[in-house]
């Protein structure tokens, strides 16, 4: 039960007249249980009993009301202490304060609109506090490896594997892969599955904010740092402090700014554009982008000092095409979850239906096997995806292959390599789609060893 259906008042006051009508105001409400205390001792000693809130007299006949305040505060921190007093002077509400009180109400006419109130405020706030903490859990479920990073090939396990290092530490993830391979979903994961869950996971995707913007919107800048800048704004590396910064798409980076990130990254802090406020920063980078960074960085495009800052643990995420039978893992997960959302009957997949899936290259990758799948569920009749029912956007595998000019030799490594991706290294399974000898496959695979 949550502490909102139940919600426990312990009310101590030592004047019966007062107690009596106390008692009454707080009880107008169905969903309190009110306990009544006349002394300090006592309430103290019920602790254990969990209550939600408790309002205290000031002057009581066993203790201060300071007193039961540090005590209560120290022994259930959290839990909100409602002062009330016949005493109108501030001193002794700010001293309370001061010592933990939650609100402080005098005695006066208005006492129970007053208390009513501050009942209500409690109220709220703990209800959207247990829904960001149910939220949280939801959402650190959502994002358990197994359950968000659907895959069983031989790449992917290595995939697993990495992402298993980086979950008890604060070490920086460098993601790589082609457009729609998972990085978001991986970045979120890594975030979820980390002692950092309970805090912000931001994402920034540098690629789709202007340059002139974006360090403002990375560091954050004050009223009046420039034309336009009519109000406070803070950064997403403040944003993120205590969680995950997502930094998509890093190899857009104007080179100027590069040196300012690294700045931040090598000091922990940040100072918002036109403020000389320093703001220490405790925060986890994971980048991503489809870019090959060693390449740009040898290009001059790319700083190499944060180049090397940033690399960390690097996780390479594969292509669709070389998953294996992944594509039909992922492309039943995702059936299911666009029949549930749109609340159709389970789609099945006909045996031609998954050898097309599986025939395919994926430039798109998961993005794309994602819109072929939703089109063919909309498309398909009697509850089956048929081959007819898929619209390819792409050319062929075999298309893709024979537009580039290769040698003979050369044509059958890259088919070999790609048969071996697609049937997740299982020679004997390459040998019979390819009808020919497992000797042949070995002989192939040699060669390309000793070629790289
Ligand atoms: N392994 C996976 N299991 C389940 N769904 C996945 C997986 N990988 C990606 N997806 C889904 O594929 C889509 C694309 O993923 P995501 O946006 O993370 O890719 P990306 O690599 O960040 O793409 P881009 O480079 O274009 O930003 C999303 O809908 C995501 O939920």
């Amino acid at each position: 039960m949550s502490n909102f259906e139940s919600f426990k008042i312990f009310a101590l006051e030592d004047n019966a007249v007062f107690s009596k009508m106390l008692h009454y105001i707080l009880s107008m409400d169905d969903e309190h249980e009110v306990v009544m205390f006349k002394e300090g001792k006592d309430l103290l000693n019920a602790l254990d009993q969990k209550p939600s809130v408790i309002t205290i007299d000031y002057t009581l006949p066993d203790m201060t009301g300071e007193e039961v305040i540090q005590k209560v505060t120290s022994r259930l921190p959290g839990v909100p202490v409602i002062v009330i007093s016949g005493q109108t002077d501030v001193k002794t509400a700010i001293k309370l304060f001061k010592y933990g009180a939650y609100d402080y109400i005098t005695k006066e006419e208005d006492i129970r609109e007053r208390l009513l109130n501050a009942l209500n405020k409690i109220k709220t706030k703990q209800s959207l506090e247990e829904e960001v903490q149910h939220l949280r859990e939801e959402l650190s479920h959502k994002y358990e490896f197994d359950k968000s990073i659907i895959g069983n090939s031989n790449a992917m396990k290595k995939v697993f594997q990495m992402l298993h290092k980086t979950v008890d530490n604060n070490i920086t993830v460098s993601i790589t892969g082609e457009t729609g391979t998972g990085k978001e979903v991986v970045a979120k994961a890594i975030h979820y599955n980390s002692t950092r869950a309970k805090k912000p996971f931001v994402a920034v995707n540098i690629a789709a904010i202007p340059t002139p913007l974006l360090e403002s919107e990375l560091f954050g800048h004050e009223k009046g740092a420039f034309t336009g800048a009519i109000a406070k704004r803070v950064g997403k590396f403040e944003e993120a402090n205590g969680g995950t910064i997502f930094l998509d798409e890093i190899g857009e980076m104007d080179i100027s700014l590069q040196a300012k990130l690294l700045r931040v990254i090598q000091e922990r802090e940040v100072v918002r554009i036109g403020g000389s406020n320093v703001i220490k920063l405790d925060v986890r980078i994971i980048t991503a982008t489809h870019r090959d960074l060693s390449k740009e960085m040898k290009a001059n495009r790319f700083r190499e000092d944060l180049y090397y800052r940033l690399l960390g643990v690097p996780v390479y995420l594969p292509p669709l095409r070389e998953r294996g039978n992944d594509v039909i893992l992922l492309a039943k997960h995702l059936l299911q979850e666009f029949c549930n959302s749109n609340g159709m009957n389970a789609i099945s997949l006909s045996a031609e239906a998954k050898q097309l899936l599986i025939d395919y290259h994926y430039p798109g990758n998961i993005r794309e096997l994602k819109a072929i799948i939703e089109l063919a569920a909309v498309m398909c009749s009697e509850n089956e995806i048929k081959a007819e029912d898929f619209q390819f956007s792409g050319s062929s595998d075999v298309e893709a292959i024979m537009s580039k000019e290769m040698t003979l030799k050369e044509y059958n490594i890259e088919i070999i390599q790609r048969f071996m991706k697609r049937y997740d290294d299982n020679v004997a399974n390459v040998a019979k789609k390819l009808d020919i000898g497992k000797v042949t496959i070995y002989r192939y695979l040699k060669e390309m060893e000793t070629n790289n």
